[in-house]
């Protein structure tokens, strides 16, 4: 969805927005927003994209807010290495053994919109590359 009303604009205006106030996901972890979940511990929570761009599309995130990768620092390797891992073990469990595309993105050129670090897992068809 391009222009202005896309994830692209939305990804702008939540670039104004970062660290001010708690996101969506924050909801997600506290439960006071629905979600469909497939794993937590008390590192991090899984849940199924509201907007699935691929047969499967789950992300993984952190109850940590950090808020986007540029943040992160030495200390964050441990937690973040576990994120990864949670993301290969669910991705393995939710049957992409054909493969699958992972995403993190960074900001207003990463189009991220919402400003709470997570991992995009996306399966179950072919992915194109390079990335648009
Ligand atoms: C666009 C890529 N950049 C990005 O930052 O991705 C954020 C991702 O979070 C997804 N999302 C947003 N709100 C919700 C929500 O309430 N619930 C769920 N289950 N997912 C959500 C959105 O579809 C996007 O893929």
């Amino acid at each position: 969805a391009g222009g202005q009303d896309g994830e692209v604009g939305k990804a702008q205006r939540a670039a104004a927005e970062v660290g001010t106030e708690p996101t969506i996901f924050s909801r997600i972890i506290a439960r006071s927003v629905p979600a469909t979940i497939l794993y937590e511990d008390d590192e991090c929570l899984v849940f199924r994209d509201v907007a699935p761009q691929a047969p499967v599309h789950f992300l993984v995130i952190p109850k940590r807010p950090i808020p986007r990768l540029s943040l992160v620092g030495p200390q964050d390797a441990q937690l973040l290495g576990h994120l990864m891992v949670v993301a290969a073990r669910t991705a393995q469990a939710e049957g992409l053994s054909d493969g699958y595309r992972l995403v993190i993105n960074d900001g207003k050129h990463g189009a991220q919109s919402v400003y709470h670090l997570h991992l995009h897992v996306l399966g179950g068809r072919q992915m194109s590359w390079p990335p648009g």
